[in-house]
This record gives C-alpha cells, sequence and structure tokens, in this order.
C-alpha cells in the first residue's frame, strides 16, 4: 500500500493509463481489459488490473490537475515500479489544427503552474513524452487511419481562466490544446525513468465553441483508448525484445 493507493505489491501491471476520471478508469477497465479487477476505492479514484491481449495492464483514476495527477503518478512509479504511463485524457483545442473529437499525441506540455518553478528554483524545465511511446502511438494512430495529431498541449491549474485570451497565444506557436495534467506526467516520468504519454481527445473546441456531453466525455473516446492500448503493448513488446 501506499498513501494513496490500496493495491498489494504486484496488484498493479507494469503499464498504467491514466483518465482524470475515475469512473472514465472503470469503463475502462470493463470495456477492454479482460478479467479486471479493482484494486483501488480509496478517495474514490479508482483503480484496476487486467489484460489487454494477453498483457497485463491496470488504469487508473489520475483527478483532476497537476497537484493530484502528481500524487498518483508518483506514487505508482515509486512505490509500485511501474515502466509506462498513458494518460488518457480530454482537451479543450485553441488551434484550428484539430477538430472536435480529434485525438492529439502530446509531445509536449507546457504549462501556467508553479509546481516547475518550485521543483527546479525557477529554471524553465521542458517536460517531453517518451519518443518510443509517441512513436508507437503514430504507428497505430496512422494504420488505423485515425484523425489524430502530434503537437503541444497547454497544462493548465485553470479551467476557468480570467483571461482566456493568454491562453489563446499559446496557439500562435503551435499549441494545440489545453488541459490540466500531461506537463506534471512528463515531468514525474523523466524523473523516474519511466515512459510516459498523454493521448487526448478533444472534447471542447474553444475556437469553435463546439462541445461533447459529459456522457460522451465518461464513457466514450474508445478510438483513444485502443490506440493506448495497441501502442502499450507494442511499446512492451519493443521493450522485451530490445
Ligand atoms: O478528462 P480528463 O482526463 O479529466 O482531462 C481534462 O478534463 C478535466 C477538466 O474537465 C481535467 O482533468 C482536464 O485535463
Ligand atoms: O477546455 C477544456 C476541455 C477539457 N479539459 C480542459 O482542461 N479544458
Amino acid at each position: 500500500m501506499s498513501v494513496h493507493l490500496a493495491a498489494q505489491p504486484g496488484e498493479i501491471a507494469p503499464h498504467v493509463l491514466m483518465p482524470g476520471d475515475p469512473l472514465r478508469a472503470q469503463w475502462i477497465a470493463e470495456t477492454f481489459l479482460e478479467d479486471a479487477q479493482q484494486y483501488n476505492t480509496v478517495r474514490n479514484m479508482f483503480g484496476y488490473t487486467g489484460h489487454y491481449q494477453g498483457l497485463p495492464v491496470s488504469v487508473q483514476g489520475s483527478g483532476m490537475g497537476q497537484p493530484s495527477m502528481s500524487i498518483y503518478a508518483t506514487e505508482l512509479m515509486q512505490d509500485y515500479g511501474v515502466k509506462t504511463i498513458i494518460r488518457v485524457g480530454t482537451c479543450g483545442a485553441i488551434s484550428h489544427q484539430v477538430n472536435l473529437r480529434d485525438v492529439i499525441i502530446a509531445n509536449t506540455a507546457s504549462t501556467d503552474s508553479a509546481m516547475n518553478r518550485l521543483r527546479f528554483h525557477g529554471i524553465d524545465f521542458a517536460p517531453g513524452a517518451d519518443f518510443a511511446l509517441l512513436r508507437h502511438a503514430v504507428e497505430v494512430s496512422e494504420e488505423r487511419g485515425l484523425s489524430s495529431k502530434v503537437g503541444g498541449l497547454f497544462s493548465s491549474d485553470l479551467f476557468y481562466n480570467d483571461r482566456p485570451e493568454l491562453a489563446m497565444q499559446l496557439a500562435d506557436y503551435g499549441v494545440l490544446a489545453i488541459e490540466m495534467e500531461a506537463s506534471a506526467l512528463y515531468t514525474l516520468a523523466l524523473k523516474y525513468g519511466v515512459q510516459a504519454l498523454t493521448v487526448a481527445t478533444v472534447s471542447d473546441h474553444i475556437l469553435t465553441e463546439e462541445a461533447t456531453s459529459a456522457q460522451e466525455r465518461q464513457e466514450t473516446f474508445s478510438a483513444m483508448i485502443e490506440l493506448s492500448l495497441e501502442a502499450v503493448k507494442r511499446n512492451a513488446q519493443a521493450t522485451a525484445t530490445g
């Protein structure tokens, strides 16, 4: 057990998908994993372990925002020795390069959070995805003809922002969408030598004002989950043979 996870040693797989929403974790486990067993209900931040095509995989809710993601990601990496994490999230597009329901495969994550300023004493660290994992995800997406794009996310501490125009300026620098966790995940993964990636479906388009429903955010976006599971499997196979 760790402070926030009730799993016994060995109950969490080396490969983990992390949605923000614990009910999306439940849906992923019940829909995509075989023999899924729940290992965590502490704070209702559900976690499950099952199998995807024979590969042990866990799904763990992260909660919303970088402090919550940091707690769960740290415990997964430090206390349970996980090797691979893919955040499977939703995001709000700030670029016309992406459309509603497109899948963004994030190579990097800018942030307005002070977390890395605290961690690095004012230095602006540049958190990035694991290249091998990202390459597997892109390969799967291309094979399946998915509407996806590789690019940067903005991990914001503010969902409701008094100055939304500040985030919009990031689009001029190629940032595709806003979410709230990727920067912390990438930073911690680099610290612990874990392979991490964020795959995020555009649930809201801030420029066109299109939006998906809460039910759709919780229970759909199958393409993103199937893409992530296949990328995890290929990455695990490549790591085992490499
Ligand atoms: O759908 P999830 O994975 O929670 O991701 C996005 O949705 C939440 C905000 O509604 C934030 O956590 C943001 O990052
Ligand atoms: O606009 C949005 C949509 C999803 N998640 C966010 O953080 N922002």
